[in-house]
């Protein structure tokens, strides 16, 4: 790479917009040119915009922190000065479904947090290691749009990422039914215990359109791109319910599959040791080495100890028994910001820039 890709974080003060600067500060392809917010914001220096609500770990990187937040909505303005955007917002579906055309055909491609574009069928929904072979639908994607550069990629809910890496390989055994419980850390719905001290000492049962998004997001990962759509997966036919916890991250998942064809338990360690993903070929900066490790111990993952594991981005995966009513059953763990949000976003990005999709304009 001749020169560092201007980023604009677009929708950077909130708590995934935090985690993106974070993440980018020092990352050895990216460099943040520009951030966006609401028109609240724009004006102030990013410093000042999230005096009262950074909630990352370390301060606000110094030379980030200097940057005039620019209102997201003044599309030309933004895009003057990146080479692509992420896009992490708080508004509603249409909003955001028009906000991110806007940015795209401004020539200007998008990685998205967001929901919007999720089901959009020429709108790849990406897990680097799982489907790379959707990108192949962005010149279709950018044919409609009538743009050359531009175009906008999307990664999948947090909630599915703990469960879908572990059954995607074993794709080779016709996984025909999944049941999942998700145990869902708060900072998912953007909070802390200071924001949210309802959830000290208690479980809510419900989180507002998560189940959906956990039983159909997967069909979409598994799909085949057929003309100018990505055609989803009928199989398998997931149950989901998603439990918010307290705890501040980490997504757990309690999971139990059947297969057309049931391997043995070793075979699905095999699987599970072995996988190599273009992310782990290409040697992505933000690709974990071990996408899955397995845990032997009975009480391991563990949502505090092994959420952090390969820098946020790996999937810890423990528990692997038989299940009477299904096949197997077993218990698996991801970072719900990082990998399930600005990680998997930086990733992602990562990916279309080393296969040419993004570039230096
Ligand atoms: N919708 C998810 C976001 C992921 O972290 C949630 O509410 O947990």
């Amino acid at each position: 790479m001749e020169r560092k890709l201007r980023v604009g974080i677009v929708g950077g003060t909130g708590m995934v917009g935090q985690r993106f600067v974070t993440l980018l500060a020092e990352h050895p392809w990216f460099e943040v040119a520009a951030i966006a917010a609401s028109e609240r914001s724009a004006g102030k220096t990013y410093l000042e915009a999230v005096a009262d609500r950074w909630s990352m770990a370390g301060p606000v990187p110094e030379a980030i922190g200097k940057i005039r937040v620019q209102n997201a909505a003044a599309v030309e303005a933004v895009c003057e000065g990146v080479d692509f955007v992420f896009c992490a917002v708080d508004m509603s579906k249409d909003e955001t479904r028009a906000l991110e055309e806007r940015y795209a055909r401004a020539e200007t491609p998008v990685v998205s947090n967001n929901s919007a574009h999720r089901f959009t069928p020429d709108v790849p929904m990406l897990v680097p290691e799982i489907n790379p072979e959707h990108l192949a639908i962005i010149p279709l994607q950018r044919a409609r749009l009538g743009v050359k550069r531009g175009f906008i990629a999307v990664k999948p809910n947090c909630s599915i990422q703990s469960y879908v890496p572990p059954l995607h390989m074993l794709r080779e055994f016709g996984p025909t039914r999944v049941n999942v419980c998700t145990y869902q850390a708060i900072s998912g719905a953007g909070k802390t215990f200071k924001d949210w001290p309802e959830m000290i000492d208690n479980v809510i049962p419900f989180i507002k359109g998560e189940e959906e998004k956990s039983e159909q997001e997967p069909l979409k990962i598994w799909g085949r791109i057929e003309g100018n759509a990505i055609v989803n997966t009928a199989e398998p036919v997931i149950s989901a319910q998603c439990i918010r916890v307290p705890v501040a991250d980490g997504h757990l998942a309690a999971v139990s599959v059947a297969f057309a064809r049931k391997p043995g338990r070793s075979e699905i360690l095999e699987r599970w040791a072995a996988f190599k993903g273009r992310p782990q070929e290409l040697k992505l900066p933000s690709a974990p080495e071990q996408f899955i490790k397995y845990f032997e111990e009975e009480n391991r993952p563990q949502t505090k100890l092994d959420r952090d594991f390969d820098k946020g981005m790996g999937i810890t995966v423990g528990r692997l028994r038989e299940d009477p009513l299904f096949d197997y059953k077993f218990v698996a763990l991801s970072h719900n910001t990082l990998r399930g949000a600005a990680g998997g976003g930086v990733l992602t990005a990562e990916l279309l820039a080393a296969e040419g999709y993004i570039a230096a304009k």
